[in-house]
This record gives structure tokens, sequence and C-alpha cells, in this order.
């Protein structure tokens, strides 16, 4: 069965993120490449990452305006990743024009609140209302624009799923219960967080900082 595993490969080397990838590879659903990678990489670099043969989750985190959106999309499409992410703060046209522009086959989902903020630092950019209301505003913003799923917390993901029943929840932030939560401030271990209704789990450092990376995913993935 496919795990529902996607780790994260934060790192701006192409030779580490492979080897990496390699270990671990019959413990994960997907691998997840984000913004360290992909600035020092491109798009040939996650062509070298697709060699593998496993799902590309290409984190971006897109928001800017609607135009600028689905032109950086428009540039990615022969990439044809599983999976792209955009902010939803974006706005509901920003989502609508990704949606457009994403390939067939691509799950545009959208970031509502990062794991790395908690209700203070929401509070300091003009949301006093904390992650859960904000998450369920956006959720719902989300699912109007006609997007694939959201991003939120283990904390949230039941509650946007109430909202969104055939949604796709991608939830970051996840921790083995003794795992250190570094910059994460909203975290759940990973069998919380798929009780509660994730799709998917993104996990990073708890396997790539690992001193055994296969053997750290091969224990989170008998906790699931
Ligand atoms: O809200 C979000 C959205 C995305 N991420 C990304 O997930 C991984 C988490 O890495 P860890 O090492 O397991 O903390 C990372 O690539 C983030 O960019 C997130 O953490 N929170």
């Amino acid at each position: 069965m496919s795990s529902c595993i996607y780790v994260a490969l934060d790192t701006p080397d192409l030779d580490q993120a492979m080897a990496i990838a390699q270990r671990v590879s019959s413990h994960i659903g997907g691998i997840k490449l984000g913004l360290e990678f992909f600035s020092a990489n491109g798009r040939a670099g996650v062509r070298d990452m697709a060699s593998l043969g496993l799902p590309i989750f290409l984190d971006l985190k897109l928001h800017d305006i609607p135009n600028t959106v689905a032109k950086a999309i428009q540039a990615l499409r022969p990439l044809k990743p599983a999976i792209l992410t955009v902010h939803a703060a974006g706005g509901r046209a920003m989502m609508e024009d990704a949606k457009a522009a994403a390939p067939a086959g691509t799950r545009v989902v959208a970031v509502t609140v990062l794991t790395s903020l908690d209700n203070r630092d929401l509070s300091r950019i003009g949301v006093p209302d904390g992650s859960a209301a904000q998450v369920e505003r956006l959720t719902l913003l989300a699912r109007d624009a006609g997007l694939d799923g959201v991003v939120c917390s283990g904390a949230e993901v039941a509650a946007a799923k109430a909202l969104w029943p055939d949604g796709f929840f991608v939830v970051p932030g996840v921790r083995p219960a003794d795992g250190s939560s570094g910059d994460q401030k909203r975290v759940v271990t990973p069998r919380a967080a798929l009780d509660a209704g994730a799709s998917i789990l993104v996990i990073g450092r708890p396997i790539t900082q690992a001193p055994d990376p296969d053997q750290a995913a091969r224990a989170i993935k008998a906790t699931l």
C-alpha cells in the first residue's frame, strides 16, 4: 500500500536530496521540494528528482497578483507536479487563475495558516481571532475558488474536513511524540494528524536530520 508520507527535502544540495530520497523511498509516498531546493536547482533539479519515479509535490507557496501566479504556474506546467501550493491569502481570483493555469492532474492546494505561526503571531499580522477561525475561513475560500484542498496543521484538519469532506488535506508540522518542534508552533504527531483527517503528511527534519533517515522514516510509518 502506498505511504501517505511526503518527505520534505529542504536542502539546496541536489546530490544530498537524491541520496536521502533513495534511502527512504520504500517508506514514502512522494517527495516534497520547496523554495530552498527550487531556488538552487530550478526546473532541471525537479526533473532529476522526478526520475526516481515518486510523485513530486512542488511546494513553492505562490502568492502574488493573479496574472503573475498564473504565468509562474504556466512556466511550471512541463514538470507536471502531483501537488502545487499557493497561499490562500492571495485571494479568490488568484486561486481561480492558479487552478486554471495548472496542468490537468496537478492538485493545487492552498496554504491557510503556516504551521510556524501561533495565535500571538497571527494577532501581530492583523488576524485577531486565531488559527482555527482563519483556517476555516481560508478553507472555504479555497473550496469556492475551485482548488483541490488546503494545507493546515493537524490541529485544524478535522474542522477543515468537516467543511469540505471531499477536499485534499496536506498536514505539515508533524512530529513524532519525542521529536523537537524547532520553528514549528502548531505540531501534532503523525498518527494524530492522520486520525484527524489528513490526506498526506509532510515530514522533513524528523527524517532528513535523523542519524539514520531510513530507520526514522520506517519508525514513523510503523505508527500510522
Ligand atoms: O504551513 C506549512 C506549510 C508548509 N510547510 C513545509 O513543510 C515542511 C516541514 O518541514 P519539517 O522539517 O518537518 O518542519 C517544510 O518544507 C515547510 O516548508 C510547513 O512546515 N508548514
